[in-house]
């Protein structure tokens, strides 16, 4: 949805699908919470987010709870993923306490993380198929978390602690291993599946593979798989490596550009950030052992302007697909739209003026996060975002923010999203396929 506006175009504010503010994680906190992230997002056009409640003790009702208390300073709107780490009656029924009454629509497995948020393939089918009956959309963090951690002892063992041996421990095989297997036990339950932050070639061809068999599966690439690649972890400065530091990791160059051009052909659907930050500090937690460097990287301020510039001024995609791999796809597959997403009689007024002509530099220096580094320090391009408007209120115009602690409202978001149409269908199908040939035997004696 775009219209002229001199030379600069109207276009739909940004949602990013994946951010972690205020997370506990790694024994640390993320240095962003609901005030600074979102003031940090609005100041890069992005008008919504969705970020992952963590359970507390297991428990998804004090998880929720929890992050109703964190998300009270928040300046703009925001929906929640709930993440599911371990499995038993009581869970299972909160889940559905989550959808009927809690607006969630969305669990997040973690198939990495071994010793903490990582949960088994028992688990992970148990969730599909509540998430199934939920009418709710299952998505994977896809690494294989056994293998992961033998990976990260092979490394300890040659001596490789730094950042680097973040990467060797994990490659992509392990990315493409346990993204293969979500989508074929999602395809066993016959459920939707999205597979959060998809780093490598790897992955996407796994992805691009169930698709062309009429699968349902959706695929988030992150800004930071997008447009880095790994040479910034052998980095000689600890702290200058450390920062690059994610999972699935950052990979090799090559896995950057081959994302981008599933991109722009469909195959992947979606662009989100994954934003987690630390700040130094707390990055130095792991200078003796790269396995206690907490995870994560930037992006939420950066992710509307990178995007542009990689994607659309290369001549990649049109400005079209620009709205939708920004801000309708989301919008749709969390069942959102047309209330965002779109610039319609009816929708929330979240709407950025943004200047082609114009350019942007990223710096840690002017960013708006409270994190002391930027994974895209010093990147130039093409393209501004000069207003963000959200809910018909100017909150960012010649480079200020006007923004309210407590002014950003929960969006409750609808089980039973597009991606469920014909679920039932196929359901019936394969059951009377089973009914069909009723088989006889003679008796043996
Ligand atoms: N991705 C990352 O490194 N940190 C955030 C947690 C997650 O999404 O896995
Ligand atoms: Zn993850
Ligand atoms: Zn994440």
């Amino acid at each position: 949805m775009f219209h002229h506006f001199t030379s600069s175009v109207m276009l739909t504010g940004g949602i990013d699908p994946h951010t972690h503010l205020a997370m506990e994680f790694m024994g640390t906190e993320t240095i962003d919470d609901f005030f600074s992230g979102q003031a940090a997002a609005l100041a890069g056009g992005t008008t919504m987010h969705i970020d992952f409640v963590i359970p507390v003790n297991g428990s998804l009702v004090a998880g929720f709870e929890a992050y109703e208390r964190k998300a009270k300073k928040s300046c703009m709107d925001y929906g929640f993923h709930m993440a599911i780490t371990k499995w038993d009656e009581s869970v299972s029924r909160e889940m559905e306490i989550m959808v009927k009454e809690k607006g969630i629509n969305s669990f997040k497995f973690f198939m990495a993380y071994k010793g903490s948020l990582m949960i088994n393939d028992e688990l992970l089918l148990q969730g599909l198929k509540r998430c199934k009956s939920l009418g709710a959309l299952a998505m994977v963090h896809a690494e294989n978390g056994d293998a992961v951690f033998e990976g990260q002892k092979r490394m300890i063992e040659l001596g490789i602690t730094g950042p680097e041996g973040h990467a060797l421990s994990r490659p992509a095989v392990l990315e493409g291993e346990a993204t293969a297997r979500a989508i074929r036990l999602a395809r066993f339950v016959n459920t939707p599946l999205y597979i959060v932050h998809v780093m490598s070639i790897d992955a996407m061809e796994e992805i691009s593979k169930a698709r062309k068999s009429g699968q349902k599966v959706i695929g988030e690439p992150v800004v930071s798989g997008l447009v880095l690649d790994d040479s910034g972890l052998w980095d000689p400065d600890f702290i200058t490596a450390a920062k690059y530091v994610m999972s699935p990791p950052i990979r090799e160059s090559g896995h950057d550009k081959a994302l981008q051009a599933a991109l722009s052909t469909g195959v992947l659907q979606l662009v989100g950030t994954d934003h987690c930050v630390f700040n130094s500090t707390q990055k130095a937690l792991g200078i003796d052992d790269f396995r206690k460097i907490p995870n994560g990287v930037n992006g939420i301020e950066e992710r509307m302007h990178l995007v542009w510039d990689t994607m659309v001024e290369s001549g990649q995609i049109s400005v079209t697909d620009y709205v939708r791999i920004t801000s309708t796809e989301c919008a749709r597959i969390f069942n959102l739209y047309p209330r965002k997403g779109a610039i319609l009689t009816g929708s929330d007024a979240d709407i950025i003026i943004f200047n082609p002509n114009s350019s942007f530099e990223i710096s840690a220096s002017s960013h708006h996060s409270r994190t002391d580094t930027n994974v895209f320090d010093g990147r130039k391009g093409k393209g501004k975002v000069e207003v963000t408007i959200v809910g018909g209120r100017v909150v960012w115009q010649d480079d200020e923010l006007k923004v309210v602690p407590g002014s950003g409202k929960y969006i409750e978001m609808p089980p039973f999203s597009y991606l469920f149409n014909g679920i039932d269908k196929s359901d019936a199908k394969y059951l009377s396929s089973l009914r069909a040939p009723v088989r006889r035997f003679n008796s043996a004696s």
